[in-house]
C-alpha cells in the first residue's frame, strides 16, 4: 500500500498535496461531488467507529474545525445522532474562513443537532474519564503548528482524561513532515485515517500522538494511486499475498534451496540454534549451520533437521567454507568478534556470489571499519537494530525524518537492502524507496528476536526469492508470528522460540 504525502517537495522548490491530487482526480474522473466524497469518507469513519466503540461511552463530544477535516466532523456527528449516540459538537472559532463543505455540512446539522461555538476553552465541557472527543479540528491541511484558541484547545485535551479519536490526522500533527519539539499537537488514542497511510503514522517519535491508528477505503480513484510513484509504502498483507509464491505439489527439497548459516561462538550457540530453526520453518530445503565446534553437540541434538559443519575452531567462526554447495548465506547471529572472525566474515565478503542477509556481529565487524562497507555486495540484506545502524553510518540522527533520509541515501549508496529493526520495521531498498511493516509487537523487542529474523530472510533467498522480496515479506511474517505469538503467551511472557513455533507460511 502506498504512503500518500500531503508535503511531497517538487524541482521548483514548492511542494504538492498527493492526497489532495487524488481527491481532486476523483472528483472529476469517477465523478463524484467533492461533498459527496467527504459523505462517503465520514460513512467511513463511521462504520468503523462503531465497530470500535460500540455504546461504551455514554456521550460523544465532537470538536470541528472550520475547513474540511471539521466538515468530516460534522457529518460524523449527524451519522451518529441518526445512529442513537448522544452527541454534542463544540465548533471551535478560530478563524472567520470556512470550507464550502463544512456550510454545507453545517446546514445538514439544522433541526437536528445543534453546535456550540467556541471562542475560548471556558466555553468547552469538562472532558472528564468517560467522554470521548472527536478530534475534527484540523486534518490534512494544516500549514503552520498550532496556535491561539486551537492550541490552547489542544492543550485542554491533552491534559484531559477523555478518550481522543482523531479524524483522519490528529490536530497540529503534520501528516509527513517535522514538527518542532515544542509543537502543541492533539494526543488521540485512536486516529481514523483515510485513503492511505500517514507517514508521520510510522515514526516512532509520533507513537504517542496518534495512538492506534487503521486506514479506511474512501474509494480514491485506483487509476490515480496506481501512477504515483511513492517513496513510502506500507506491507500489508495484499503486499504480500503478491509476493508469495505457492510451494509446487510435486516439488522436492531439492527445489527449495540449500543454505548456509554462519553462526555462534561460545556462550552464544542458542544464537545459531534460533536462526536455523527459524530457517527451516520457513520453507527451505536443506540448512546446513557452521559453527564453532562448541556448537556441534548442542546443534545436532537441538535441530536434527539440520546438518552441521563445525569449523576447525572450538570457540569461534574462523576460516571460510566451500560455498559452492549453497544458494544463500547467513551471517552474524552471536558469532562475536574475535580478530579470526573479523577475518572470516571480510573472507566472506570479498568471495561471496549468492545472496547474503548479514545481521549483529557481522555488522559490528563492518562498522568497526567502514572500508568494509565497499565490500558489501549488491543487494546485500542487513538487518541493524537502530544502534547497529547507527555504528554503521558513525553518527546519530536528530530525528526520525532525517534517520529516514540516511537510511534512504545509504541503501542507494551501498546498493544493498537495510531492514532497520523497530515498531514499522524500515526497509530501504537501493532504488531510495522505504517500506514500513504493518506486523509485530512489543513484545519481539527482546533477545533471539532478530536471530529468528535472519533465519527466516536466509530461508526466502535460499528459495530463490529476489533479495527486496525476501526482506519485505521476511520481515512481515516474522511480525505477523510474533503476533500470534503475542496471542498465545502474551507480549510481556512470549520468546523468540514462541516466535519460530508461530511461523507458518
Ligand atoms: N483528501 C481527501 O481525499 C478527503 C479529505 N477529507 C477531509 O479533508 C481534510 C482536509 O481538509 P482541508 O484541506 O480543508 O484542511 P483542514 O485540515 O480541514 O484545515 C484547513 C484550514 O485550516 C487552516 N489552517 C491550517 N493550519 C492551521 C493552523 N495551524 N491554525 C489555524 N488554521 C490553520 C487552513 O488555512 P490556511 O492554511 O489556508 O491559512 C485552512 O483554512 C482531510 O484531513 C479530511 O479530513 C474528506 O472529507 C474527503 C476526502
Ligand atoms: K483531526
Amino acid at each position: 500500500m502506498k504512503i500518500l504525502l500531503t508535503r511531497k517537495h517538487t524541482e521548483d522548490g514548492n511542494y504538492i498535496s498527493e492526497i489532495k491530487e487524488a481527491d481532486e482526480y476523483t472528483i472529476i474522473h469517477e465523478p463524484i461531488a467533492s461533498i459527496d466524497l467527504m459523505e462517503r469518507a465520514s460513512r467511513a469513519f463511521v462504520n468503523n467507529f462503531i465497530q470500535h466503540f460500540s455504546t461504551a461511552y455514554k456521550k460523544i463530544f465532537v470538536l470541528a474545525g472550520l475547513g474540511d477535516n471539521g466538515g468530516d466532523g460534522l457529518a460524523i456527528a449527524r451519522m451518529l445522532y441518526a445512529l442513537g449516540y448522544e452527541v454534542e459538537i463544540y465548533v471551535v472559532n478560530y478563524s472567520n474562513k470556512q470550507s464550502a463543505n463544512f456550510l454545507i455540512n453545517l446546514e445538514r446539522l439544522k433541526n437536528k443537532i445543534t453546535s456550540q461555538w467556541v471562542e475560548n476553552t471556558t466555553e468547552l465541557p469538562n472532558f472528564d474519564d468517560n467522554t470521548l472527543v472527536i478530534d475534527a479540528i484540523l486534518g490534512a491541511g494544516l500549514s503552520r503548528p498550532l496556535d491561539g484558541l486551537i492550541k490552547s484547545v489542544a492543550e485542554k485535551l491533552n491534559a484531559s482524561k477523555a478518550e481522543i479519536v482523531a479524524v483522519d490526522i490528529p490536530t497540529g500533527l503534520f501528516a509527513d513532515s517535522l514538527n518542532a519539539k515544542d509543537d502543541v499537537v492533539i494526543n488521540a488514542h485512536y486516529t481514523i485515517t483515510f485513503q492511505a497511510p500517514k507517514l508521520a503514522f510510522v515514526l516512532p517519535q509520533n507513537a504517542d500522538i496518534v495512538g492506534e491508528w487503521i486506514v479506511v477505503d474512501i474509494g480514491l480513484h485506483e487509476k490515480f494511486i496506481e501512477q504515483i510513484a511513492a517513496k513510502y509504502l506500507y506491507t500489508d498483507s495484499q503486499t504480500v499475498k503478491a509476493i508469495i509464491k505457492p510451494r509446487k505439489k510435486f516439488a522436492n527439497k531439492g527445489n527449495f534451496g540449500h543454505a548456509l548459516m554462519m553462526a555462534g561462538s561460545y556462550g552464544m550457540i542458542g544464537a545459531a540454534v534460533l536462526s536455523t530453526r527459524a530457517c527451516l520453518r520457513s520453507g527451505v530445503g536443506k540448512v546446513t549451520v557452521y559453527a564453532p565446534k562448541c556448537g556441534y553437540e548442542i546443534l545436532q541434538t537441538s535441530i536434527p533437521e539440520a546438518m552441521c559443519l563445525p569449523n576447525e575452531s572450538v570457540d569461534s567462526l574462523e576460516k571460510l567454507p566451500e560455498l559452492e554447495a549453497y544458494q544463500a548465506v547467513g551471517i552474524g547471529c552471536g558469532i562475536g568478534t574475535e580478530p579470526e572472525t573479523v577475518a572470516l566474515v571480510e573472507e566472506l565478503l570479498k568471495n561471496i556470489k549468492v545472496p547474503i542477509v548479514i545481521d549483529a556481529d557481522a555488522l559490528n565487524i563492518i562498522a568497526a571499519d567502514k572500508k568494509r562497507l565497499k565490500l558489501l555486495p549488491e543487494n546485500a540484506i542487513l538487518t541493524p537494530h537502530p544502534k547497529e545502524f547507527q555504528r554503521l553510518i558513525g553518527t546519530n540522527w536528530e530525528n526520525d525524518y532525517e534517520k529516514l533520509k540516511i537510511l534512504s541515501v545509504f541503501a542507494a549508496d551501498y546498493k544493498c537492502i537495510v531492514c532497520l529493526k523497530g515498531a514499522f520495521t524500515a526497509i530501504a531498498l537501493p532504488d531510495g524507496t522505504i517500506h514500513f511493516n504493518s506486523t509485530g509487537n512489543a513484545g519481539m523487542a527482546k533477545g533471539g528476536s532478530g536471530d529468528v529474523l535472519t533465519g527466516m530472510i536466509l530461508a526466502l533467498l535460499a528459495q530463490g526469492y529476489a533479495p527486496q522480496e525476501a526482506a519485505i515479506l521476511g520481515v512481515y511474517e516474522h511480525g505477523l508470528a510474533g503476533d500470534r505469538a503475542a496471542q498465545i503467551k502474551s507480549p510481556t511472557s512470549m520468546i523468540a522460540s514462541d516466535i519460530i513455533e508461530n511461523i507458518k507460511f
